[in-house]
Parts: C-alpha cells; structure tokens; sequence
C-alpha cells in the first residue's frame, strides 16, 4: 500500500484491500519523525485509489504531520481542500468553511476544532428536535452535577435535595455567616458543618463539636466558656472552653435545642459582641469563632412553648441548611449503600456485592435513623454474609416489617415517650443498646430521654 497524498484529514492511497467499516492503519514516513502510525478508515474507492479518512493522533504526530503538509503546499491560490479561488489565506475558504491562515502559529488547534464542529453539526442536522432536546437536558443535568457535586469526596448525594444542598454549603462556607443545620437524626448534619469548616478560610484552624444534649447541664457551661482555678468545687486549675479550643475556626453545636435558657443567654451575648467569659472570671476574652448549629427537634415548636429564645434563633437562622431525611434521596440509598459496602470490602480486603434483593430493600426501607443506620445496616450485612453477595436477612432488613422507631417531633409526645421507655426496658436501660435498637447515635437517645424527662434512675 502506497500513500499518494496526505491530508491533516484524509490521504489518497493505492494498494488497499479492504472493506468500507474496517479501521486501518497507515505508516507514512515523515521528515525529523520516521515512520508514524495513522488510523483511517475507508470512504470511497476510485481508479486511482482509494479515499481514506484519517483520525486524529497525539499532538507530536499531527504537527509532525502540519510541518509536512506546509511544507509541500502547492503554491496555488485556490482553497487547498476544495478548489475554490481565494487569494487571501487569511480566514475561512467561502466554501468550505476550512480555515486557511496556514502561517498562524495554531492552525493546527483550529483546524482541529473546526473539524469536529463540522462533525458535530453533520450529526446533529441528521437528529430530529425531540433528540436535540433530549441531548441538552442530558447536558444541563451532568453541568449541574458537576457544579454541585458534593464539596467533599465523602459526603455523597446527587438527589435534588443533595444537590441543593452542596450548592448552599459551596456558597456560605466563604463567608463569616452563623449556619443553622437541620434535620432528622443521622442525616449528616456534622458532616455537613465539617464541609463548611473545609471550605471557608478557616479550614487550617480547629474544628470543635458540642452535643449539647450529652453534656450535663451542670457541666455544660463550664465546658463551653471554660473556667477559672476555684470557681466551683473541683475547679482545681483553670480550664479553657470549647469557645476558646476553637478560636480561628469553627465551633459545631449540635443539638442546639437542648441548650439551657440561661446558656442561650450567654450564647446570644457571644454572637452579638463574640466576647467569652469564663466561669469564675471577671474578664472577657475576645475570640474569633464561626457558630455552626445543629438540631432534629422544632425550634418553632420549642419557640411556641417558650424553650427556645426567638431572638437566638433569628440570630442563628439566618442562613439554615435542611438536610432532607434518606427516605427522601431516591436512588441515593443505593449509591450510599453500595459506597459503604466498598468502604467495608476495601478495609478488610474482601469483596462483596448486593444481592438484587438487597437493593429492593433498601429502596424501600423507610430508614428511620437516616444514612447512620444505612450504614450500620451495610456494616451488619458485611459481617454477617457468608459468601460474597449481601441479601436483606444479613442486613436484618425485612421489607414487610420496617422498625417502628420514634420520629422526633411527628407524633403525640405521650406515645414517642411509652415507645422510648419501652425500648430502655427491652435493653436493660443501656442507653447504648436502646440506641442502637432504634439507629440512632447516643447523644441523640440521651436527647430523647431528657426531652420526655425520662428518669432512668428511677425506674432501673
Ligand atoms: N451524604 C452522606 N454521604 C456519606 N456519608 C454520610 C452522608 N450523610 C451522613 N453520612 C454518614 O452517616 C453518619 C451520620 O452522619 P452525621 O453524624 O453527620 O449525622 P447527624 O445528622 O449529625 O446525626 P445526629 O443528629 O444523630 O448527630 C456519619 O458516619 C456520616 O459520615
């Protein structure tokens, strides 16, 4: 096979023997390079030879191929490609639209470019309208998802609600704001408060979280603002808060509605002058500190009934984040479930997949305590399998049976709190039992225990 004329595009060969959808190659030798290897395939077989298409190659080839094509351009003033008269080489043949400014440095790139433009439009005039819609909506969809993919290669999600809320992270983690997060148990609310820490300009100072519901409220203030030597009994050196630990990052308050009135007071005082006082001391510390709050309980609520100050919560909620309960995040369940299955698979150099069934289930879960019961759901079915595909019984998951676990604020307070009690009962008041009974964590079991006013004490 011999090469006649070498095109960016094409070449004119003779010798070829072969059919019309075969890819090929041709080996044209080229001066300073040697031999290259061009890919064509075959558009049309004439007596003097055979029409062939050539593909693109790696940048080298192609302008070894430019710099041999120039340099053998016949001196004519006629469109190269086409024929067409042009005596300016200095834009596009009238024709056929090629671009003929051969001394530019990049005509390489916008032939290139041009070529594929060419193509595309070709396609595209053989697509009817409903195709072309069709092709934009695709396009728009992947756009979004990359614009609002997820701040943090660990914190997944591309329902619209995820979405939605990685495109407000991205756009208030830069500024100074006070965040308030909210949503059910489980839902990621401190994941999300660590992606706003990454993404602001804070990222390189502390990133401190208070569950305000697991800390005794006796021991809540002095643990926040810190304390002085002998301020109270015990006081036996001075003791910096989580205010102070925090300064020139962020501090995470979860289960903000829990804070004690006069907590509340302090914390009110603090984003309105950002001064600190330690228990016991006389003076203020200034410290520089982003509030991020979180909570699964109805501030509007605890507003109503006169619990939660209405001038802190207008204070936090100026820019609130809801995180949408997973029975909301439709086919993120599964794209959850499967990254914590490979999570699992990778740590312990063992691979597992879902079984169809598995996937049905959990689609259809209602999952009560969120992604951390996913996630304890996948990890049980990891251990539990005995070969290496996961079905619903390992998983413990049983489609015709979801647990019925409390929802925080939905139902009559009396029956949340028989059901809690209960639950305690059946795990011999472990708390850690009973929260694991119900998938949720600890510090939201002890919530749930002080928000009825549950005493275990007395009822061991
Ligand atoms: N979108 C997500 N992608 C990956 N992991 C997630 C996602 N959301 C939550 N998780 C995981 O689920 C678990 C619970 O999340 P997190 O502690 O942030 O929830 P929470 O709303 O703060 O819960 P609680 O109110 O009970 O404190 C964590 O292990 C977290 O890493």
């Amino acid at each position: 096979m011999t090469v006649r004329e070498l095109s960016l595009s094409g070449a004119l060969v003779v010798g070829l023997s072969t059919q019309l959808s075969e890819i090929f190659a041709i080996k044209p030798v080229l001066p300073g390079k040697g031999e290259v290897e061009l890919l064509a395939k075959l558009v049309r077989q004439g007596k003097d030879g055979a029409a062939v298409r050539l593909f693109y190659s790696d940048q080298d080839t192609m302008q070894a191929l430019w710099e041999h094509i120039r340099d053998n351009l016949p001196p004519t003033d006629s469109c190269p490609y086409c024929g067409h008269p042009d005596d300016s080489r200095e834009g596009s043949c009238d024709k056929c639209s090629l671009y003929l400014n051969f001394s530019k440095k990049n005509y390489l790139e916008r032939h290139i470019e041009n070529t594929f433009a060419q193509r595309l439009n070709i396609r595209l005039s053989r697509l009817n309208l409903e195709h072309i819609q069709k092709i934009i909506q695709f396009v728009d969809a992947k756009l979004l998802k990359v614009q609002h993919r997820s701040p943090d290669k660990e914190f997944l999600g591309t329902s619209q609600g995820m979405l939605s809320v990685f495109s407000m992270v991205r756009k208030v983690a830069p500024t100074e704001m006070s965040v308030l997060l909210l949503g059910e148990s489980g839902t990621g609310k401190e994941l999300t408060a660590r992606s706003l820490h990454h993404l602001s300009s804070r990222r390189d100072g502390p990133f401190v979280a208070v569950n305000c519901a697991a800390i005794p409220e006796t021991l809540l203030e002095a643990e926040l603002f810190g304390y002085e030597k002998g301020a109270f009994t015990g006081a036996y050196a001075t003791k910096k808060g989580k205010f102070e630990s925090a300064d020139g990052g962020t501090l995470f308050l979860d289960e903000i509605g829990d804070l004690p009135a006069s907590l509340q007071a302090k914390l009110l005082r603090f984003l309105e002058d950002r001064l600190v006082q330690p228990v016991g001391s006389a003076h203020s510390r200034k410290i520089d500190v982003r509030i991020v709050a979180a909570t699964n309980c109805d501030l509007q609520r605890a507003m109503a009934h006169g619990q939660f100050r209405t001038d802190l919560f207008y204070r936090l909620n100026s820019f609130t984040i809801k995180l949408p309960p997973l029975r909301e995040r439709g086919e993120d369940k599964v794209r959850l479930a499967r990254h914590f299955l490979e999570k699992f698979s990778r740590s312990e150099n063992r691979h597992m997949e879902f079984s169809d069934e598995a996937l049905d289930a959990i689609r259809n879960h209602p999952w009560p305590g969120n992604v951390r019961e996913l996630e304890n759901k996948v990890r049980r079915g990891f251990l539990m399998a005995t070969g290496r595909v996961v079905d619903p019984e390992c998983m413990e998951l049983d489609q015709g049976d979801p647990a019925p676990v409390p929802e925080a604020d939905s139902k009559p307070g009396a029956t949340q709190k028989d059901y809690v009690i209960k639950v305690l009962e059946q795990n011999g008041y472990v708390i850690a039992r009973a929260a694991r009974q119900l998938n949720i964590s600890r510090p939201s079991m002890y919530a749930l225990i002080k928000k009825h006013g549950i005493n275990i004490d007395n009822m061991k």
